[in-house]
């Protein structure tokens, strides 16, 4: 079954812990977290602070995506504000492997996202040593783009190098970005497991059935 990781960054920030109690009494997995630096993308979203205030209010796996600079300097910072998974950006770190080390020395789950535009080899050295690797399939920095059909090539090409690789059940693929009904079949065809859905879940009334029409279409 896929793994559904709503994204914070479509909810109503006004009433994020009530935000976050809908979707987890919905039925959602992971909570995922768009941290954003206005360096890396030209958005600002916010810091561990949000994480640390959240944690208390939820038992869902906090699934923090960096879209910062030098990712290296702050996982510290979001481990301690309760994260469980840290996820940094292949062209954002210009010693890689070294962050992995950085991220599972503390505990926690090892994430690497590569944006539309970077091919899939640039993970490959380091797959056995992650827990999950990150197709983007919308530029980073806003919710509500339209999918990149281009990423599935990807998807399947990654896929196949768990499967050589015998890493499979090991490192999971996440999609992330115009994940809806349609794309969601798409996506887990192709290879993905864990789906991030911002718009699709937050930005409609019925959080709970978005979940489940979601999962109904994942092809898992
Ligand atoms: O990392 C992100 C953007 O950089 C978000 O997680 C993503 O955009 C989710 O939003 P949506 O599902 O609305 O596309
Ligand atoms: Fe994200």
């Amino acid at each position: 079954m896929a793994i559904i990781a709503p994204s914070l960054l479509a909810a109503n920030f006004a009433t994020l812990a009530e935000e976050v109690r809908d979707i987890e009494q919905g039925g959602a997995d992971w909570l995922h977290l768009d941290v954003m630096d206005g360096k890396f993308v030209p958005n600002i979203t916010f810091g561990p602070l949000v994480v640390e205030a959240l944690r208390p209010r939820t038992s869902l796996f906090m699934d923090v995506h960096l879209m910062i600079e030098k990712p290296e300097a702050y996982v510290d910072a979001f481990v301690d504000a309760g994260a469980d998974g840290v996820t940094v950006h292949v062209e954002a770190c210009a010693h890689l492997h070294r962050t992995i080390q950085t991220i599972k020395a503390r505990g926690v789950k090892a994430g690497v996202a590569l944006n539309p535009a970077t091919p899939a080899e640039w993970v490959r050295p380091v797959l056995a040593d992650i827990d999950l690797v990150l197709v983007m399939t919308v530029n980073p920095g806003f919710g509500g783009q339209a999918f990149i059909p281009s990423t599935l090539k990807k998807i399947a090409a990654l896929r196949e190098w768990i499967r050589e690789d015998g890493l499979d059940g090991r490192v999971a693929i996440q999609v992330d970005g115009g994940i809806a009904q349609g794309t969601a079949r798409l996506v887990t065809e192709a290879g993905a497991s864990v789906l991030v859905a911002g718009s699709s879940v937050f930005g409609v009334r019925d959080r709970a059935k978005a979940m489940a029409e979601l999962r109904a279409d994942a092809a898992l």
